[in-house]
């Protein structure tokens, strides 16, 4: 478990983190969401050691964190930095060797990522001749392979094609089911909704939700409704205490209070056959829309 509490960090007389508090658990993939300037790449870099905090705290399985952890983590920084002339597997290498790791298991740990990251045909290219993609994919090989117990990524799927997306996630979530916490930046809600377990959104340098995704697209269940009618629903626009999003026909989206909801399920029921009747879980792009506000 990877933690950051009550940290806050300033620059000059702007605080750009205020009381940040949150964790990343063992095995989890967790989504750190947020606008630009949010603060996210200064909340990684201080849990990566390279920015210290002016307040708070980062923890490890709940002490302290050390040098020692930080050379055990992973990390693929926002400003990308592999070396361009140096070719993909002797790059990988080089990395795995400066964090300790013997000659040909560093070789056989780069060649498994090359595999399992499709780089097989750009083995022993320059990095500078990969495509942008590529590029990316070099990079989420070099946070990985020296076998990190934690694993911190700015934006590992900006960039990538939909494919590309699909086979970063396969590894990335294979590492989480080993037990390692994963922490990523990502601007593409619909990414993150999809692919993460836990979700931490951020916004003007505060924390402004955080917990499991199910628990954050519950949160905001219970004022919208979904209610399917075997004739038409158009009645529904003509009622007070509720507000119409979406109307088709026989279908109604709306917005209520749960005593309001269920008259209108009663007065549904009185006019002929309720086909559907539910509330309707907002997306998190609806969330993140809400708690950012
Ligand atoms: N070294 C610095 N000196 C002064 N201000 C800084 C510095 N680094 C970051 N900031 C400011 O801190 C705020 C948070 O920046 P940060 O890069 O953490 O946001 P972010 O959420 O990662 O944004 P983005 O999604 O755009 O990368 C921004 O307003 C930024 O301008």
């Amino acid at each position: 478990m990877l933690e950051i509490r009550g940290a806050t960090k300033r620059f000059g007389d702007r605080t750009v983190l205020d009381d940040v508090t949150f964790g990343v658990g063992a095995g989890r993939l967790t989504g750190f969401v947020g606008g630009n300037g949010a603060g996210k790449t200064t909340t990684m870099r201080i849990l990566l050691g390279v920015l210290s905090a002016d307040a708070g705290e980062v923890l490890v399985d709940g002490r302290p964190i050390t040098a020692d952890d930080r050379r055990g983590f992973g990390y693929m920084p926002e400003e990308r930095g592999l070396y361009p002339k140096m070719r993909v597997h002797e790059q990988l290498v080089y990395l795995a060797r400066l964090r300790g790791m013997r000659a040909a298991d560093a070789s056989a740990a780069a060649d498994e990522l090359i595999e399992r990251l499709e780089l097989t045909e750009r083995r022993d290219e320059p990095i500078e001749k990969l495509s942008l993609g590529n590029q990316q994919r070099a990079q989420i090989a070099a946070a990985l392979v020296h076998d990190p117990s934690v694993l911190v990524l700015d934006e590992p799927f900006s960039g990538l094609d939909p494919m590309a997306v699909e086979t970063v996630l396969r590894v990335l979530a294979e590492r989480a089911a080993r037990g390692v916490p994963v922490l990523f930046s990502s601007h593409q809600l619909d990414l993150v909704e999809r692919l993460c377990d836990d979700v931490v959104v951020i916004a003007d340098g505060r924390i402004r939700a955080a917990g499991t995704r199910d628990e954050l697209r519950a949160r905001g269940a219970g004022r919208q409704w979904e209610l399917q009618v075997g004739d038409d629903a158009g009645w529904v626009r003509g009622l007070h205490d509720i507000a119409v999003i979406d109307f088709d026909g026989d279908y109604v989206l709306f917005e209520a209070d749960p005593v309001a909801a269920q008259s209108v399920l009663r007065l549904a029921s009185e006019r002929g056959s309720v086909e559907r009747f539910a509330p309707r879980r907002p997306t998190l792009t609806e969330i993140f829309r809400e708690v950012v506000q």
